[in-house]
């Protein structure tokens, strides 16, 4: 379980990542991913799906048709830490193959 001394926030982490930003009123990173159509779009959360569930650390995510928008944050940390720029890098992976 992380704890909120694991906490890196949201300014420093997007740094790091790209197309990445900080959501505003929570400590949350945010991103929307476009796809071709919904088949390429649901390609990309089965994979993410898969991960998360090996890692034990699961998106917030809302998918309308070609597009997917994440938001990452540790709720047990109250906020971000390395566990959500490591499933946003592993995202920004999958969606470029
Ligand atoms: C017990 C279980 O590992 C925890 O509840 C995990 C599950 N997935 C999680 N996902 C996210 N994003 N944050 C968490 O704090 C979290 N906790």
């Amino acid at each position: 379980m992380a704890k909120s001394s694991d906490l890196i926030g949201a300014s420093a982490a997007i740094e790091t990542l790209q197309g990445w930003s900080a959501v505003e009123g929570r400590d949350a990173i945010q991103k929307t991913f476009k796809f071709d159509d919904f088949n390429a779009a649901f390609g990309f959360m089965t994979r993410v799906a898969m991960q998360a569930e090996q890692a034990g650390h699961h998106p917030e995510w809302f998918n309308v048709y070609n597009r997917v928008t994440v938001t990452l944050a540790t709720h047990d940390a109250g906020g971000v830490t390395a566990k959500d720029t490591a499933l946003a890098s592993f995202m920004d992976q999958i969606a470029q193959e």
